[in-house]
This record gives C-alpha cells, structure tokens and sequence, in this order.
C-alpha cells in the first residue's frame, strides 16, 4: 500500500480511504441530481404567460434540466474509476477536498471519472474522463510519466470500491517497498467478463495506444487499422464522445454520425454513447442513410458489386440527362385558342440554357420553364403583332399567363422535362431495359441483367447510395418545399444562437446541446433534438462522420458519405483483410478514393490526404484462437495484420469432423460447450444456406434459447451468417463448414476469418463435408 505523512488523520486502510472519497463523489451527485429535481418541479409549477414564446420558453428550460438529471443518472454506474497521484500540486485540477480525507499527503491527485464535479466551492473533485487533465491517467508509463507518479484504477461495485490497483512510475515510491503494485487486473477482469450481447464501454481501462487516437485531432480523415478485437469499435465511439465533449461550439448544432454495418451491429452498440453521457449522435446502418428508406437486404453479389462500382454515378448522371428531351419535330399548341407553331429549336435552346446553370434536374426544369415561357411569350406576341393586334407590356403578362396554362404546353415541356424521384429514376432503370440499353453502350448484356428488377421490389442496401446520388442530381422534387425547406433551417439557426445564449446565462455549459433547446424554441422541431433532426434530412451537414468496418464500404457508399460531411472531417475505422463485402476495397488507398474526391490531388504530400493509426493488440480473443485464426488466413492467401493478443485462455481449438448430418455434430459441439458454461453468449456462424436448419436442430435440444441471425443478441445461443456476425463478439464460437465459407464468394476468406475471430473464450470448427 502507498503511504502517507505522519501524523495524518489516517485511515484503517487505503481502500477505506478510497471508500470515503468516492462516497463524497456520490454525495455530490445526489445533491446536484436533487437540485434539478426540484428545479424541473419548480419549472413545471411555474405559471407562464399565455404567448408562444414564454411557453415554448419553460417548456426548454423543463427539457434542459430533464436532460441533466438523465445524464447524471446516466454516470451512476461506476461515477469514478481512477486516480492519478501527481508530481507537483495541481491548483487548477486538483480536487482541494481531499486534503481532508487524505490528510494532506505530500504529492496531489486527480480523480477521473465519467463526468467532471465540483464541491460547493466551486473546486473540481472529480475531472471528466475527456478533459485534457485526465489524458496521463491513460497514458503514462514509467518512460513517460506526464507528470504523474502513480496511477490507481478503482473497481466500484454499486456504489462501494472493491478494488485498488496501483502502477507506479516514480523510482522512488518503487525503492520504498510498501506499494502494492496490481498491472493490469481491470483491463483483464473486463476482457474475462461474460458477454450479455452488448457492448460496454472501456472508459475506465482504455489503453495508451487507443487513447492517443481517440484524442487525435478532430480535423482530417484519420484512418484506424487494426485487426479483429484490437478495440476498433471501442475506440471509435469513445472518439465520438470526447470530440463532442472538447469540440462542443464546432459540433453541438451539426453532430456526430456513426455508420456500421448493419441494424443488428447498432443494437448490439448503442448503450455504449448514452452510458458515456452523449446522446446526440446519429447512429445509422449503411442501409438506413438515406431518410424514409431502412434496407435491411442486399442484393447478390455480383449485383451489389456493379452497383457499389463508380461507374454508377456516371451511368446516373447520364440516366438523369437522358430525361431531358429535345423535341425532334415541331409542335402544335393551342393557347386560349390562338395556334402556335413551336419549332423544336426553341425548346432546345431553353433546355441548353437551364442545363448551362448546372442545377439539378428539378431545380433546372423551373429555370427551363422559365425560358421556354419567356420564348413562346416572344414568339406569340411577334405572331399577334403581325395581325396587328396591338400589345403593351401588361398584355404580355396576361399572354404570359395563358401560355402557363395551356394544356397543350404544358404537356410540351413535361415531355422534354418532367420533374422525377429518386425512387422513380432507378425503378425505371431497372425496369426499363430498352432505355438502359440506350445510355449504356460501353456495357455488356450480361452487365445490363445484373441490374433488371421488377417495379415495386424493395430498395436493398446497395440502392441506398445510388438513391443519395440520384436524389443530388434530381434536387427537390417539390421546389416549392424546398425554399420553405431553406427558410426553416434558417429560423432554426437563429433559434440555436438564442438558445445559446440562454445556456450561457445558466452556467450549465456542456450538460446539453444548445440546439437540443432551440428544438423547443422552434415550433416545428418542437419534440426534436439535434440528431434527430440531423437523421431525417438528406442534405444535413454533420460535424464529423465516424465509420465502422469501414473496408466493407462500396465507392457509392463514399460518395454518400462525403455528401455527409463537405468538411472531411472523418474517423475511419476498420481492417482491410477482413473486408468480404462485394464492392469492398483491397486497400485504405483505394477506398478512400472516393471520399477524398478532387481534394485528393490538392493534399499536402507531406502529410498525405489521410492518417494512419494502427492498434496491434487484441482485446477480444485468446491468443491460441488468434494463433489459429491467423494461420489458416495466411494458408488462405489473406493478407492479415497480425495482432499480440494480451491474454490466453485454458481451451484449445477444438477441431470436430461432422458425419454425413452436420445438424448432429454441431448440436453436439454446442452441448459439449454449454457443459463448460451453461450461461455464456455462444454463437454458431454457419453458410447462410445452413443457418435455419441449424437453428431448429438445436431450438429442439435447447428449447427458448435459440435466436435466428441477430433477432435477439441477448439469446444464449444465435445462429448467424458470417456477414451478420461482422463486428460481434461471444464467449464462444461454433463455426460450421469452413471449407463452405470459404468457398461462398471471392471474399470467403476473409468471411472465415471474421467468423474465427469472434470469440471471447473458445472457439470449435466443425469440418462438414
Ligand atoms: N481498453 C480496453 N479495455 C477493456 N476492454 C477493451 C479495451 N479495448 C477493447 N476492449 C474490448 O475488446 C473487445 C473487442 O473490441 P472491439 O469490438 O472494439 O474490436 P474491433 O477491433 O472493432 O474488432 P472487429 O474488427 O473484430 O470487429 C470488446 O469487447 C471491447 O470492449
């Protein structure tokens, strides 16, 4: 144990110590959860003039201190979990309440915990985990100390600390013999944890090497390698909380977005933001971003890749221009009973016109409307003129008018330029073989059948980029809407910066977004908060952009998400070699190509148009699994970036031959396994075409515990396809018919090692013949 001066007030032991102190951290939150309380009841009691404003007025105030007392309940759990013991007194962080229950010893310390407090006096007793003080409690070593003699993690139990582990940097409190030095025992008690089928968050035990990129600057595209359990995901969404806690001006009105494969990988994070405090982020599938549509299926992967390729946008940009068509003859219109012979030059010339602004197609039919209108108009007076009629400029708007109105033109300029969904463009691309036909000489007929669908079949994932992009280059459907669209983020900015400064006049900075309360101030967005808003508007500009198993990304789905984020602000995290999507890259270079765009060449060569951060070890899998793993990819020709495992397990890869009935042998090997943990998580990661059967031979054995896919994550036992299985993690893994995975498409490899690398603790492959 550490010890402290003489004649200190001393107590029966350190952890007694600890005890105290961390129960006046719960105090202090009491008091501050109490004080809200009754500021909400106070507010809600209040009685408030009858006009909108002083109304929309409590009603924010009411949300922002609901807002708090969630977020303070929200960091119950484990409120404090470290101390940093420093070389010098620190005035500025340093909480001075501890000198009574520490009786003022020699050195100082800084607690950190998942929310910053204050003592009624204003000094700082526990810092947040993301202020820039709190950075040496993850980082130093005994080489580089930051300042910082010793580092203690305290493991909470409730409210109570069972647990003490102290590192110590400084020679000289080593020399002295009476510390008890504990490594890495809450690191290795969290990486042994059961797995419930959600993932935690690491805040207490986050390592130096992960640290460093979670706090890495918020500008740029920051790339993260790392092979399979290195904390990638960890780190991503650890990175989303600390840059919207240290860059709150910059992103508190545009948010955080954080993409991952699928529904099922969000359910299986999305406790992970809220229990760190943030709530105002946009967690999305990369099926679910473009709003109004959720795709859940993909197309086959011959399909999914010609749709993911590049070629897609050009092939969009020319299906879009083909729906702008010149007349080839001239035509006859009626207008309030005068003939008017239009030539199809005239109707040419204002298509050119409006095509020469280079707006999209639903905003350039108002301006080609517009010329057309003004054309005909000319051409009708000229006509008129010659008859001798005589016209003065009121007349021509009443022309103007009966032009606008005539059937026979309006049904002129629909045919050469009708306004079009995105959702009807690619319908019709795919239905419409004769017309792909047209704008796809280059291709062959095997390419144009991938793409041949039946009107009304579902969007799948891999149209959900294409949808994006045909919707930027259709713009609004309804340009109407549009301009009222415009003027309502504008109301909405000017609400935010009122907001703003009601957060300022309450001193409670940081406990919620200022955009959260303007959603109040605002009468449409009354019930909204930032994200939300930000989630059902195609063209929102986010903050920054976090994406997951990145290397599955589809050069659409960049150019989706570059449209996300004009800024480039990006965290792109994942790892080449277990890229098994269709349409995936073979390398950071290439799949960022699209992203980066033009700026590409406009990079600094220096630095590069991205960094690179790499994590090397593995927090998930024991290493015989990993060994294992690692050298079947490596016969397979993947490859793979090797990864340290921090720890080993008691079981050996159990290698089992199934007989001509696989159900019989996996069943088997489940029941072998459940004989060593009956209430762990397990999954069994199968071909897809043997996953139902799978599921009911061992629904009968374990009849309640079975889930199909990622129906329930919380299920002892889920059966899934190595594609759902991306990104989750159990205590053990039955993969079936290796061989089979290998075998599904030309990224099977890479499918194998995904499923392979999914344990926690052990890991069975079943040969099926
Ligand atoms: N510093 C840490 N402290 C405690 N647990 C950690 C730490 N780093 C990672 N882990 C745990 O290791 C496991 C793997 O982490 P994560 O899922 O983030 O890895 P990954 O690199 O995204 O993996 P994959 O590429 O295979 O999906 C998780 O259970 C995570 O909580």
């Amino acid at each position: 144990m550490l010890s402290f001066p003489r004649g200190a007030r001393l107590l029966p032991s350190e952890l007694d110590r600890e005890r105290d102190y961390v129960s006046t951290l719960y105090e202090r939150l009491d008091t501050l959860k109490n004080e809200a309380r009754e500021r909400l009841l106070a507010t809600r009691r209040e009685t408030v003039g009858g006009n909108h404003q002083s109304r929309s007025e409590r009603d924010a105030y009411a949300r922002l201190y609901e807002d708090t007392l969630a977020q303070l309940s929200e960091v119950d759990d484990r409120l404090a979990f470290g101390r940093l013991e420093l070389e010098e007194p620190d005035e500025t962080t340093s909480p001075r309440s501890l000198t009574a229950v520490h009786g003022a010893p020699s050195g100082d310390y800084r607690y950190i915990g998942r929310i910053g407090l204050r003592d009624p006096d204003h000094h700082p007793i526990l810092l947040d985990w993301r202020v820039p003080g709190a950075s040496a409690f993850y980082q130093a070593t005994a080489a580089t100390p930051m300042g910082a003699r010793a580092r203690r993690h305290l493991t909470l139990e409730g409210r109570t600390v069972t647990r003490i582990e102290d590192e110590v940097f400084d020679a000289a409190l080593l020399d002295r013999g009476d510390a008890q030095l504990q490594g890495e025992g809450a690191l290795m008690a969290a990486l042994t944890a059961q797995r419930t089928g959600r993932m935690t968050d690491i805040v207490a035990t986050i390592q130096g090497e992960q640290d460093r990129i979670i706090r890495s600057a918020l500008d740029g595209i920051l790339v993260v390698q790392g092979g399979p359990g290195t904390g990638k995901t960890a780190v991503a969404l650890h990175r989303a909380a600390y840059l919207l806690y240290s860059h709150r001006e910059r992103l508190r009105g545009s948010g955080v977005l954080v993409v991952g494969p699928s529904r099922s990988f969000l359910r299986y994070i999305e406790q992970v933001l809220p229990s760190l405090g943030e709530s105002g982020v946009v967690l999305s599938s990369v099926g679910g971003l473009y709003p109004g549509v959720e795709a859940t299926t993909d197309d086959a992967p011959d399909v999914a890749a010609l749709k993911g390729a590049s070629r897609m946008a050009d092939l969009l940009r020319r299906a879009v221009r083909s729906r702008q068509i010149p007349p080839t003859e001239p035509a006859t219109v009626d207008i309030d009973g005068e003939r008017l012979v239009v030539q199809p030059q005239l109707v040419v010339d204002a298509m050119k016109r409006a095509q020469d602004r280079g707006k999209p197609h639903n905003e350039g039919r108002v301006t080609f409307n517009k010329n057309a209108l003004a054309a005909l108009t000319r051409q009708l007076v000229a006509q008129l003129r010659t008859r001798g009629t005589t016209i003065d400029d009121a007349d021509v708007l009443v022309l103007r008018e009966d032009i606008r109105q005539s059937y026979d033109v309006r049904v002129l300029l629909n045919t050469a330029w009708l306004p079009l969904t995105p959702q009807k463009l690619l319908e019709d691309l795919y239905a419409r073989p004769n017309w792909l036909r047209s704008i796809t000489p280059q291709w062959t007929d095997e390419e144009r059948a991938l793409l041949r669908r039946e009107r009304g079949s579902a969007m799948t994932i891999s149209d959900v980029p294409l949808l994006d992009e045909a919707a930027e280059l259709l713009g609004e459907f309804d340009v109407a809407v549009d301009a009222g669209e415009r003027a309502r983020k504008q109301q909405q900015k000017r609400d935010i910066e009122n907001a703003e400064r009601a957060i300022e006049n309450m001193q409670v900075e940081g406990m919620v977004s200022a955009s959260d309360i303007a959603g109040n101030f605002a009468e449409r967005a009354a019930s909204m908060t930032t994200a939300e808003r930000a989630a059902g508007d195609r063209t929102w500009a986010f903050g920054h952009v976090v994406v997951d198993e990145a290397q599955e990304l589809s050069p659409m789905q960049w150019r989706l998400l570059a449209r996300r984020c004009p800024l480039r602000s990006f965290t792109v995290v994942g790892d080449i070699a277990q890229a098994s999507s269709p349409a995936s890259a073979d390398s950071w270079d290439r799949a960022l190509q699209s992203l980066l765009g033009r700026r590409r060449q406009a990079a600094s060569s220096e630095t590069g148009p991205w960094r690179l951060e790499e994590l090397t070890v593995n927090y998930r899998t024991p290493s015989q699994i990993v060994e294992y793993a690692e050298r079947v990819a490596r016969e397979s020709g993947l490859r793979i970036t090797a990864s340290r495992s921090v720890r080993a397990s008691e079981w050996p890869v159990r290698e089992v031959q199934a007989g001509d009935d696989a159900r019989e042998a996996v069943v088997e090997a489940v029941a072998l396994d459940r004989g060593i943990d009956a209430v762990g998580t397990l999954a069994v990661i199968a071909p897809e075409a043997l996953v139902e059967g799978l599921a009911g031979a061992l629904e009968e054995r374990f009849p309640g515990d079975v889930a199909l896919g990622t129906s329930s994550l919380t299920a002892p036992i889920s059966v899934l396809s190595p594609a759902t299985s991306k990104g989750l993690e159990f205590d053990s893994v039955v993969v079936v018919g290796p061989r089979q995975i290998r075998e599904l498409s030309s990224r099977g490899n890479a499918s194998l090692y995904v499923a392979m690398t999914r344990p926690t603790q052990r890991l069975t492959v079943v040969e099926v013949a």
